[in-house]
């Protein structure tokens, strides 16, 4: 690469847009170029005196510009400046995309929400950043997606791995949403066993044995997934809590600190400060898990909003080539994102 920076433009300024370009902003190696959307309101008028705005589709740039959003330009012009583009637009629409991006030869980066064949390639740090390397798009996988290779893949390496079925219970929606969509009062199960996630968690880790059965609740912060898993041999919880601890992107919550529901550790992100509130870590209970036999069983937290960040980080370094080794440029994004395995100190942390 001929820069020493990568020069990255985020489309789509939305729940994940906005994060991936904050993140961005906090890389040493990396610069955000602009962000692109096609709102004109406060949802992209709070970052245009900091950011450069441009215009997604060109019909929206007068709109935008009427509304008085200062939009440097279209889309097309941001990528002739980028070396790398983060689509963070709605499931779908990213996938229209991918040509636009190849005509300006620009790598490009999707999310969760697009299928694994667009790309052919699916992306946790992790488990397969190797295999991202130099090529021209990938796919960061879902929320629940990214903690689940996260967790299944430590105890895989850890040798004890045997087969895993898991129950997810996710947010109705995201908070910015929840005056116009989501579930009230109800619980709705998706409609087929197993739900997406386990079979989209083999896209990155094809050797996984998982099942996974979903369903949506009413709250909007956060997913929560529990997991039974048949071990290849008797192992003792302090065992697998060596296993999840040599994934750095897996910390551990106690209820003994008082962390007794998903609320309690949102409102811990936000009293350490963490930008948004946000949480990068997938957050298991280590004094909930339990190990019986060849038996164990656990739970964890997952905040969708911002578990996949990390992972969007390292992806634009392994498609620009900036760096080549996996677990320097982990230790990177940890360290610029204060990415930790413990988020408080006293007798508990082990
Ligand atoms: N929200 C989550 O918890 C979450 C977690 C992981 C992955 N994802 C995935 O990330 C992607 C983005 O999801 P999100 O939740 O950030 O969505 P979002 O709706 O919060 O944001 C999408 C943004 O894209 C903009 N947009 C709409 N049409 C556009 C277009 N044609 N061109 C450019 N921008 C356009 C919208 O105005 C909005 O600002 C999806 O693939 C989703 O599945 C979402």
């Amino acid at each position: 690469m001929a820069r020493e920076k990568v020069r990255v433009a985020v489309n789509g300024y939305g729940v994940i847009g906005k994060r991936v370009a904050g993140a961005v902003l906090a890389q040493p190696d990396m610069e955000l170029a602009g962000v692109a959307d096609v709102v004109s309101d406060y949802r992209i008028k709070a970052v245009a005196e900091d950011i450069a705005v441009y215009a997604s589709l060109p019909e929206k740039l007068p709109e935008m510009r009427a509304a008085g959003v200062p939009v440097k330009g279209n889309l097309h012009e941001l990528l002739e400046t980028v070396d790398v583009v983060v689509d963070c637009t709605p499931a779908g629409i990213g996938a229209k995309n991918l040509e636009r991006y190849r005509e300006h030869g620009v790598r490009a980066i999707f999310q969760g929400g697009e299928k694994h064949a667009l790309t052919g390639h699916s992306f946790v740090a992790s488990e397969n950043y190797a295999s991202a390397l130099g090529r021209d798009s990938t796919r960061v996988v879902s929320c629940n997606t990214t903690a689940t290779v996260r967790t299944l893949t430590a105890l895989r390496n850890a040798g004890l791995l045997k087969k895993a079925r898991g129950v997810l219970i996710r947010r109705a929606t995201d908070p910015w949403e929840s005056d116009h969509s989501g579930v009230m009062n109800t619980v709705v199960p998706e409609g087929r066993i197993p739900s997406h996630q386990g079979p989209d968690a083999q896209t990155v880790a094809p050797d996984l044995d998982v099942v996974t059965i979903a369903a949506k609740a009413a709250h909007t912060q956060s997913h929560s997934h529990y997991w039974i898993v048949e071990l290849t041999r008797p192992a003792s919880g302090e065992e697998v809590l060596e296993a999840f601890r040599a994934n750095s992107r897996i910390a551990f919550i106690r209820m003994s600190d008082g962390i007794v529901a998903l609320n309690s550790t949102i409102e811990l992100m936000k009293d350490l400060g963490r930008p948004r509130g946000d949480m990068y870590e997938v957050a298991i209970w280590a004094d909930v898990l339990k190990a019986e036999g060849n038996e164990l069983f656990y739970t964890y937290q997952v905040d969708n909003q911002a578990v996949v960040i990390p992972e969007t980080i390292d992806a634009i370094r392994a498609l620009s080539g900036l760096e080549p080794d996996p677990l320097a440029s982990i230790r990177r994004t940890d360290e610029a994102l204060g990415v930790r395995q413990e988020f408080l100190q006293g007798p508990g942390a082990a």
